[in-house]
């Protein structure tokens, strides 16, 4: 059903696996975007602006975000607490008028914030493995790619906040004492469904061969084929779930429930 303004929705454990669930299809989607360019390595290289004065140091990538975030904010992006930027420092007022957001986080737990570690281990980590070596010269269009692969990944990955605050309201008295006694590993414990990450680990994995292969008229749509048929290696993507999307979103949830009765 359609939410009214404002109306809070109920974050149970099924609302926020369907999120994440939908998620998929976007960072699925995202990578098989950026994997049309080759990596493009200057798009990284600060030196590749020229002047440091100039753009004090930044990479193109660093520029396009900066300046694309800050737009977005004027129209109202980041009003949203789902959605968080790379460059906060440099966001202006929004110029869009109020909308009443559903604010279902614990203040005081709200600001996990795991930016950083995402950019740096998207951009050093996986990309090199989800692009083909090579340089084609369409920088602007790589940075936007990245972009949107960044927002999803982001998007993702901080949705651990909610996911936190749906469990911990499911069974409040579980987790308090872990929470007392701010001990990681027991919140681990407790947030770990291990079938739930082989189903979703499988999920993408299968997506990336469903949404990157060619299709062919008078073809059946799926007779197998190799990773090389594919837009973007169903394995890596399989890989970045389980290697890295999934461990960042339990790191966001243990961070937000060591401060959920802050
Ligand atoms: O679905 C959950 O319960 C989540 O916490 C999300 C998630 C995931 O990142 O996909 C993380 C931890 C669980 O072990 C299972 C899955």
């Amino acid at each position: 059903g359609r939410r009214l303004r404002g109306e809070s929705t109920a974050l149970t454990l099924e609302s926020v696996r369907k999120f994440l669930t939908r998620e998929e299809d976007s960072i699925v989607f995202s990578l098989i975007e950026r994997a049309k360019y080759p990596r493009n390595a200057p798009a990284y290289d600060p030196s590749y602006l020229g002047s440091p004065a100039k753009f004090h140091g930044l990479s193109l990538v660093e520029l396009f975000v900066r300046e694309t975030e800050a737009v977005q904010a004027k129209a109202g992006r980041y009003e949203n607490p789902v959605e968080i930027p790379f460059f906060p420092r440099h966001m202006t007022l929004t110029l869009a008028p109020p909308y009443d957001f559903p604010n279902e986080l614990h203040a005081a737990a709200a600001a996990v914030n795991v930016s950083g570690t995402i950019w740096r281990e998207y951009l050093d980590g996986w990309l090199p493995q989800i692009t083909s070596q090579g340089d084609d010269g369409n920088y602007a269009p790589t940075a936007a790619a990245d972009l949107v692969c960044l927002q999803a990944l982001s998007r993702r990955i901080h949705y651990g906040r909610y996911v936190a605050e749906a469990k911990y309201r499911d069974a409040p008295q579980d987790y308090n004492t872990a929470i007392r006694a701010q001990d990681r590993d027991a919140l681990m414990k407790l947030l770990t469904f291990e079938g739930q990450e082989d189903a979703v680990k499988r999920r993408v994995e299968e997506k990336a061969k469903v949404f990157g292969q060619d299709v062919t008229l008078g073809k059946r749509a799926d007779d197998g084929g190799n990773a090389t048929d594919y837009k973007v290696d169903p394995v890596v993507v399989y890989r970045l779930y389980g290697d890295w999307v999934i461990p960042m979103t339990k790191m966001v949830q243990v961070e937000y429930l060591l401060r959920r009765l802050d």
